[in-house]
């Protein structure tokens, strides 16, 4: 590393369905020098961008009513704020690699095709991940864009949790549990094994509990069972998507409802999970918690049930379980998830200390907890950002 790489900077990009969340990275170290988001990208949309002391950038004028837009403006800010910065690469979130991509790739048209084909089983993210590489293509020309997998990290998962049981010519096709949240469950590895790694060493259930959720059962550090599958549908009930559902139901809705599959593609992706269950009320948990209302209750009671029942399901499959590691949104602020799913955990061995978990203390479990569990703040910008600068040929931890 020179001291030209002061100069250099490492963007990562997380583009979702009306949101892109950006961290600009300096050329080495964990910090970002910016971080922020554009919300609501269409009409109404906002942005805001601090820098590594908290300060919020003014933020240059721009059109936030497409992901495009949002980036220029994001661009045009860090630029005025850090006039000089060579941008060495770009590292994007893509939710769906399918069977081709286990690491992060640089990418090409080719690749971009590859990844385009994927869309329909990530309608929410894909389209706009895509979205979100183009306009950094266009903003940085020459500058490799690196796409990092949130399916990368479950691919060396067992048949068992890989397939379906439906006739395996699906499996060859690609019809497959592939599972998500992969960067998260990356990091939140990486950090176990940094602050204890006799956790890692054993049987870990992180659970991502976010506006999308899913959980992951970590054996010795490899992802052995995930909750959701061939697509971000399936396990926990999200914001606004199912979560598991038996097949009948969509026979149901396509026999006797005459629905056809952009319509029931709506129902499952944007009218379910919290806010279908709470009857329209909201898909965000911090207004279904302050609500306090019978429509919120079904919500919230619905949740923790599903989180509790995968958590018991992946404690079976892995003989036990030594930690117990929440992330996410909700994961890491929400102390009446976290306290509800844990209740009546004694005979798994947890017991959370309920002063620590008001907190939001690293460590929940009680001195007589024999099961640890924590809260992760996960990070997956920094997983980008770490991909990104190893395409840039940028060697982490090389000294000046
Ligand atoms: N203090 C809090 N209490 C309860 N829920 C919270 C709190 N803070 C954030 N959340 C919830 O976290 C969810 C968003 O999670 P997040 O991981 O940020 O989502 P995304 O998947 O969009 O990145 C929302 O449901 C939000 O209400
Ligand atoms: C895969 C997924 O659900 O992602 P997010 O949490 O960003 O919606
Ligand atoms: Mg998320």
């Amino acid at each position: 590393m020179t001291s030209a790489d002061r100069n250099t900077g490492i963007l990562a990009l997380n583009a979702g369905s009306s949101s892109l969340k950006v961290a600009l990275f300096p050329a080495e170290g964990d910090e970002p020098l910016v971080t922020g988001q554009a919300d609501r990208i269409g009409p109404e949309g906002t942005l805001k961008l601090k820098d590594a002391s908290g300060a919020e950038l003014t933020v240059a004028g721009g059109d936030l009513t497409s992901h495009a837009g949002a980036l220029a403006a994001i661009i045009a800010t860090v630029k005025g704020a850090f006039p000089g910065l060579r941008m060495a690469s770009v590292g994007h979130r893509v939710v769906h690699g399918g069977l081709d991509y286990a690491e992060p790739v640089t990418v090409t048209e080719a690749v971009l095709a590859k990844l385009a084909e994927l869309e329909p089983f990530a309608p929410l993210h894909q389209p706009h991940n895509i979205a979100g590489i183009r306009a950094a293509m266009a903003a940085f020309p020459g500058v490799p864009q690196v796409a990092c997998f949130d399916t990368a990290f479950h691919r060396g998962q067992p048949f068992v949790n890989d397939t379906f049981a439906i006739p395996h010519r699906y499996y060859e096709k690609g019809v497959r549990r592939y599972g998500f949240h992969g960067l998260s469950y990356d990091y939140v590895t990486s950090e176990l094994e940094r602050i204890a790694p006799h956790l890692m060493a054993g049987r870990v259930v992180v659970a991502h509990l976010g506006n999308g959720a899913s959980m992951c059962a970590i054996y010795k550090g490899r992802s052995v069972a995930s909750s959701m599958g061939f697509s971000a549908l399936d396990g926990l009930p999200m914001g606004t998507r199912c979560g598991q559902i038996d097949p009948g139901v969509l026979l149901y809705m396509l026999d006797r409802e005459h629905l056809d599959t952009a319509q029931i593609r709506q129902i499952l992706y944007n009218e379910s999970g919290l806010l279908g269950l709470s009857g329209g009320l909201s898909n965000d948990m911090r207004t279904l918690e302050e609500a306090d209302s019978a429509q919120s209750h079904r919500a919230i009671d619905y949740f923790v049930f599903r989180v509790q029942r995968e958590l018991g399901a992946m404690a079976a499959v892995m003989g036990g379980i030594d930690a117990l590691v929440f992330c996410g949104g909700i994961g890491e602020n929400s102390r009446v998830i976290r306290r509800r799913v844990c209740e009546r955990l004694g005979w798994m061995g947890i017991e959370i200390d309920h002063g620590r978990n008001a907190a939001n203390a690293t460590v929940l479990s009680s001195e007589f907890s024999r099961t640890t569990v924590m809260i992760v703040t996960t990070r997956e910008d920094l997983v980008i950002a770490r991909a990104a600068r190893a395409a840039a040929g940028i060697n982490e931890g090389v000294a000046a």
